[in-house]
């Protein structure tokens, strides 16, 4: 066997969201050919990949076809998280930023955005959680962590803050830093106290930056699009028609030509009531489908339903977020992270090939 020869089987294994092969993707790493084996590393575009069986067995399958009797096919699975955009000047070192918002308050945003980055950490990926939620930040309360205060030193004569970290990942909120006064930020002045508060924490390298948004559709969310390269927006909402009316401003704001945010799908929480020690029971109070449709209506991809579990409250009220136990929201959550990671990394590849064949001269 040759390196070529290798290199030719595993041109025919497609990676089936890219639509493209791992060859062409460059995603083929350290082949190596010796005492009767075929290692390779296939690096995917984020370690949560629910594809990554599909893609290993399809490699194995395709060298073996090739490589006939007496040669052992060893695929490594690694990755690699794809970045959004190459070198923006703001948080510098994170290579997506994804911002979780709601056409309303208290469809569990906050509460979706704390599990979801825990459930990426869990998957390998380097994650942080900001805390946008100016106006009602709940991150301290949902990580344990409302005496913390974070570091703030000088840099070239600009206070840089720290994040705390918790639970495996970077956090921060307004919270730290104003404790139980509640701060009463008006449009504009929200908008340049966030900015200062994105731009002047020291994040570090990050596969993923989950940002809380506050609920609604207003000035502080212009002012974050407009501030902050984001890979793309997910949208939260429950199965009620009044929350899924909400879902459209939401989406409509992130697709306007000004912004043009891609949305990375719609998640369905509190999509019904299960008992924990029943997980097969499922009574949907509130209608059934409402955010499927939804997403099916405007384009976008469907990201997954959370159901409504007594656990998941407590949880956040006691600042051990659900997704760190096992069990029915651990997965629930677990499946989403897989999906959010999928279209984050789809959407990069997309833009990425139109960003190349902007480049491309047109004879
Ligand atoms: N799937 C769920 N099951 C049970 N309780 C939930 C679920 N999702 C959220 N909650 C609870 O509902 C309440 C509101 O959730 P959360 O604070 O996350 O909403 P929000 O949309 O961020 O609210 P706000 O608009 O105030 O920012 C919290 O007490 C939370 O624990």
């Amino acid at each position: 066997m040759t390196k070529e020869e290798v290199i030719k089987a595993l041109s025919t294994v497609q990676d089936p969201d890219l639509n493209q092969d791992l060859v062409t993707l460059n995603m083929i790493k350290d082949l190596e050919i010796s005492d009767g084996q075929i290692r390779f590393q296939v690096v995917l575009t984020t370690p949560a990949c629910p594809l990554k069986e599909k893609i290993k067995n399809d490699c194995i399958e395709a060298v073996s076809a090739v490589a006939g009797e007496g040669w052992e096919v060893v695929p490594e699975m690694t990755s690699n998280v794809t970045a959004a955009f190459d070198n923006t000047p703001v948080l510098q070192g994170v290579k997506n930023v994804i911002a979780v918002a709601s056409g309303k308050g208290g469809v569990g945003k906050s509460t979706v955005s704390a599990n979801l980055a825990l459930a990426l950490a869990r998957n390998g990926a380097k994650v942080g959680l900001l805390d946008a939620d100016i106006y009602g930040p709940s991150v301290p309360t949902m990580f344990n962590c409302e005496r913390e205060m974070p570091e703030v030193h000088k840099q070239n004569g600009k206070d840089i803050i720290t994040p705390i970290e918790q639970y495996g990942i970077k956090l921060m909120s307004i919270g730290f830093l104003t404790g139980d006064n509640a701060v009463i930020w008006r449009g504009p002045m929200a908008t340049s106290a966030l900015k200062q508060f994105i731009g002047d924490t020291e994040w570090g390298e990050l596969d993923y930056l989950v940002v809380d948004l506050p609920p609604g559709t207003g000035d502080i969310h212009l002012g974050l699009v407009q501030n902050v390269p984001l890979s793309g927006a997910v949208i939260v909402t429950t199965p009620q028609k009044v929350a899924l009316a909400d879902v459209k401003k939401g989406i409509n704001m992130f697709l306007q030509p000004q912004i043009n945010v891609p949305v990375l799908g719609i998640v369905e929480n509190m999509a019904y009531f299960t008992p924990e020690e029943l997980p097969e029971n499922k009574y949907f109070i509130f209608g059934k489908d409402g955010g499927k449709e939804m997403a099916e209506k405007y384009g976008v991809p469907f990201l997954g339903e959370i159901p409504i579990v007594q656990s998941i409250r407590e949880s956040g009220d006691s600042g051990y977020p659900a997704i760190m136990k096992e069990g029915v929201t651990a997965e629930a959550f677990g499946k989403l992270a897989e999906e959010v990671a999928r279209q984050t990394a789809i959407s990069n590849a997309k833009r990425s090939e139109a960003k190349q064949q902007s480049a491309t001269p047109n004879f």
